[in-house]
């Protein structure tokens, strides 16, 4: 970076689920800019705030210590009026008239594509830093949050799988994800789930429940596993995990005890791997806005720091690892389980 540069202001909001990690991108941003003077403005709740023209001046007290708060002190929003062309023409005049230079957006793929949208009605230079438990943001390894998330599903399932030990009990366990599988199958493989199902290995529900009751029976009466644990993707079973156990009741006989995790996997104090890449990507955004960049998003590749467009972010899908596809299949291969079962 270099000092000689003209001062700016420049914008920070957090957008759609929050996620751990954003308040430490919101510290490194904010003890960035302020370190090469420019001034900083935050807008509270998402793209609410600009359309309502909310916001505070972010100054080093105000960031100083919250590297390890989960949520986000600019709080966020999801914010449908925003897919209106008024209230993004509005949007950017509140920008305008605080005479901000950049905005820093932090969020997932849809406030990405809310800042493709206020592109077409603001000249100011636009930044993106991926915030999302889910991981499904493409261009970059991982998301801020990500890894807390992955924690905390962990821990918990390291709880229930007591319970399931001592009640001899099959559990199955959604986790958040929305339509992707990172959470679920990081998730059900580093909890040692006897099944993981998910968008990438999902067939179809009638060959899932023959699968799964097969390898249920399997385990618990051939091998004598005490519990089983299914980690579930939410949205995936039709009418959701209560009807897959009730399916696995009515086809196998076999009672399961559906729990949700729900929303403790987007709360919490963010693991060192989050707050050190929300600060690493937070100086980035301040770098890229002093080179005069526009429209990109900061990811992390290999651990390296990267600039990709947002249009590229958005529009393509990023895939779950083959390797961790290969080692779930690998350890539960359940076709030849089922096989061995019938020998
Ligand atoms: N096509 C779009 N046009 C304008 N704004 C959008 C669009 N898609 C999403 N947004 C804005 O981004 C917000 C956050 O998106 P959402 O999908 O809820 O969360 P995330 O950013 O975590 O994926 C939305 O509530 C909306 O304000
Ligand atoms: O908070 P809401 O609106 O209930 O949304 C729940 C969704 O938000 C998430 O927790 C996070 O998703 P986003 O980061 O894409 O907003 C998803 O895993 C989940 O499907």
């Amino acid at each position: 970076m270099s000092a000689n540069q003209p001062l700016k202001n420049i914008a920070i909001l957090t957008s759609g689920g929050d996620a751990p990690g954003m308040n430490a991108a919101i510290r490194s941003c904010t003890l960035a800019a302020l370190h090469y003077g420019h001034k900083v403005f935050g807008f509270l709740h998402g793209f609410k705030g600009l359309i309502n023209n909310e916001f505070i001046l972010l100054e080093e007290q105000k960031v100083r210590d919250i590297i390890h708060c989960g949520g986000t002190i600019l709080k966020s929003a999801r914010c449908p009026e925003f897919l209106d062309e008024n209230n993004q023409q509005l949007a950017a005049d509140h920008l305008d008239n605080l005479n901000i230079d950049a905005l820093i957006v932090i969020g997932g793929d849809g406030s990405f594509c809310g800042m493709l949208a206020l592109n077409k009605h603001y000249k100011g230079q636009l930044i993106a830093l991926p915030g999302t438990i889910d991981n499904d943001v493409d261009g970059t390894d991982h998301t801020i949050g990500f890894a807390t998330a992955v924690n905390t599903a962990i821990d918990a399932i390291d709880k229930i799988r007591d319970t399931a030990d001592a009640f001899e009990r099959v559990f199955v366990i959604e986790v958040m994800g929305r339509h992707s599988g990172f959470l679920a199958l990081n998730v059900g493989i580093a909890s040692g789930a006897e099944q993981v199902i998910t968008f990438e290995n999902f067939k179809n529900p009638g060959v899932e429940l023959q699968n799964i009751a097969e390898h249920i029976k399997l385990c618990k009466e051939k091998r004598g596993a005490s519990s089983y644990l299914i980690v579930a993707a939410e949205n995936l079973w039709p009418q959701g995990i209560d009807q897959l156990c009730n399916d696995l009741q009515n086809y196998a006989n076999i009672t399961c005890t559906p729990c949700i995790l729900g929303y403790i996997q987007r709360g919490g104090s963010p693991v060192p791997k989050d707050r050190i890449m929300a600060t690493k990507m937070g100086v980035a955004a301040i770098d890229a806005i002093i080179n005069g960049k526009t429209m990109v998003m900061i990811g992390e590749v290999s651990a390296t720091i990267v600039e990709v467009k947002i249009k590229y972010a958005v529009r393509h899908k990023k895939q779950v690892n083959g390797d961790l596809l290969m080692a779930q299949n690998s350890i539960l291969d359940i076709a030849e389980l089922a096989k061995i079962n019938k020998l």
